[in-house]
């Protein structure tokens, strides 16, 4: 196999990268949707998933549904989460995804719809444990937080929803069909986090992985912040770090 010097790699990673901004801008601005498989590969795909089994297996996760503070009784959500920067320890996959995820949202700059975004979340690690119940419909962003993208990258191997169950359904605003989206391994997904796109995700019946970032729009984010200034809510789903350069 010959090796490949440093820089024909980037520029390989860069025309790659190009493509995918390209095929991403397309259709969401189409659909407000967009599904692109084997997004890093096996391997790297494997090294991520084995991160967020051991943050699972070691009890890191707490449960969604709390972190809701829902006075109701009944289960919204069957998932337990984390969020990580990608600093932290035995995260550095998890840190590279991210940094994977920013460098195309950067190649979108300005493309996707009239959105300026700058900033993201911090990565949501969830895990629905086999026998879950799912997550009830809702939109990510119905209040104008300043969340336009959500994105998923799911880490499922050989995932088949008509035993494991757990598909993510979409219901596009306007529009009669429903997009059903397995959770495949390596699988990437980007969507509007508004009004657009409600969703749920039916009941699993095997540990289902994903890890999900929320990027911001600049002027509904300061907008945002006005509104909320007052808030003392630190919900971590809402704080926003810069976008981070890839990692070489
Ligand atoms: O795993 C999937 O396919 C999507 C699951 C999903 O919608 N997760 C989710 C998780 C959330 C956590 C905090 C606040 C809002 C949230 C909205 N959505
Ligand atoms: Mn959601």
């Amino acid at each position: 196999m010959p090796s490949v010097s440093n820089s024909t790699y980037l520029s390989v990673v860069e025309a790659r990268n190009k493509v995918l901004s390209d095929y991403i801008i397309k259709c969401l601005n189409s659909y407000g949707l967009c599904v692109f498989d084997n997004f890093l590969g096996e391997s790297k795909g494997t090294d991520i998933l084995n991160e967020v089994q051991k943050l699972y297996n070691t009890g890191k996760l707490t449960s969604g549904q709390l972190v809701n503070t829902l006075s109701s009784k009944d289960e919204v959500r069957g998932d337990v989460i984390t969020w990580v920067d990608g600093s932290e320890k035995g995260c550095s996959n998890i840190h590279s995804l991210i940094s994977s995820i920013d460098a195309i949202l950067l190649n979108c700059q300005n493309c996707l719809g009239h959105y300026k975004i700058k900033g993201r979340s911090k990565a949501m690690v969830a895990v629905y444990p086999a026998n879950s119940t799912g997550f009830l419909r809702h939109v990510d962003n119905p209040s104008g937080d300043g969340r336009c993208v959500t994105c998923i990258y799911y880490l499922n191997k050989n995932w088949n929803s008509k035993t494991d169950g757990g598909l993510l359904r979409i219901f596009p605003e306007g529009n009669s069909r429903v997009a059903n989206v397995e959770p495949k391994f390596d699988r990437i997904l980007f969507f509007w986090s508004d009004r657009r796109n409600p969703h749920e995700v039916l009941p699993s019946f095997r540990e289902r992985y994903a890890v999900t970032v929320w990027y911001f729009d600049s002027e509904e984010r300061k907008r945002a912040v006005k509104r909320f200034k007052s808030s003392k809510s630190r919900d971590p789903k809402s704080e926003m770090v810069p976008l981070t350069m890839p990692m070489q």
